[in-house]
């Protein structure tokens, strides 16, 4: 029996991409496409047992709610994500009409991406700095990216858990945000690039060393077998999962 599969979204630069790569993996079939303007109701969603969002972060959450009140699981790669609202989710799955609803929420589903997230946060403890510098493609709206954010809290966590102080700088004027973003402490830069797809470089440094772990995504064909990995192990799990990585053993 194949999981069948609604992605809202659809009509977008990843939504279109994961129509195509539901289409072609074995044991998923695709059986809604919807977009702006489409209802999320049980009608619309055509029997489907999953839903993928590619959305956009003003209305992502939105969709979450009432795709778990539609009785589907949800897989989110799109950003914007609050801890408030991962925890709206957390008590909406946990109410008894949701019973059985699963949601797995990731910043990115790239292979090379988590691995950078989860390298950068092994090697935080062991550098005095680290800055976050993230790549994009200029039709992107949200800035820092959702990865960049996730990869500062990590490293910002491990730091804290080794007993870090703060990263040594002695800027005193910077009148036009020149040091950029700043998530739990630590630097985020964004760079919008014609040409560019997703792209993040975590540079960490000690006197008289630098570590840099960069990830490329060129095509978001990088995306895919995580999406595709989430579907079929959402409805497995219980409750709201957030990251790749935790279905990766990481
Ligand atoms: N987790 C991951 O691995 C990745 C995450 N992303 C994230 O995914 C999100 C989407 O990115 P991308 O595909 O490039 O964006 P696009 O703008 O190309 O696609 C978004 C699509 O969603 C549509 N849309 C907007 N609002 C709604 C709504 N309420 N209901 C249904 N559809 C809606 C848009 O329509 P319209 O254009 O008319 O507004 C558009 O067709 C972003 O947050 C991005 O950061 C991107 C790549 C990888
Ligand atoms: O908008 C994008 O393109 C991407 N968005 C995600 C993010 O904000 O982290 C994932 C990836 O970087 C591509």
């Amino acid at each position: 029996m194949s999981i069948a599969v609604a992605v809202v979204g659809a009509a977008g630069r990843m939504g279109s991409t994961v129509c195509q790569a539901v289409q072609d993996a074995d044991g998923l079939a695709l059986v809604a496409r919807l977009d702006v303007g489409d209802e999320l109701t049980a009608a619309n969603l055509a029997g489907a047992q999953v839903a993928v969002d590619f959305t956009h972060p003003s209305v992502t959450e939105d969709n979450v709610h009432a795709l778990i009140d539609a009785g589907v699981d949800v897989v989110v790669g799109t950003t914007g994500w609050t801890d408030a609202a991962y925890e709206r989710v957390r008590e909406h799955l946990a109410r008894p009409e949701a019973a059985g609803r699963s949601v797995i929420i990731a910043p990115n589903f790239a292979l090379s991406a988590v691995l950078t997230m989860s390298f950068a946060a092994k090697a935080a403890r062991y550098f005095e700095s680290a800055e976050v510098i993230e790549l994009h493609h200029p039709n992107k709206v949200d800035a820092p990216s959702g990865t960049a954010i996730a990869t500062a809290r990590g490293i910002a966590a491990a730091r804290a858990e080794a007993g870090l102080g703060p990263v040594p700088d002695a800027t005193e004027t910077d009148p036009d945000g020149a040091r950029g973003a700043v998530v739990d402490g630590v630097h985020v830069h964004a760079v919008r690039l014609r040409g560019l797809t997703a792209h993040e470089e975590v540079v960490l440094g000690n006197p008289g060393e630098q570590l840099t772990i960069r990830t490329d995504s060129f095509d978001r064909a990088s995306f895919m077998p995580g999406v595709v990995l989430a579907v079929r192990e959402v409805g497995g799990r219980e409750g709201l999962t957030i990251g790749l990585d935790r279905l990766l053993d990481l």
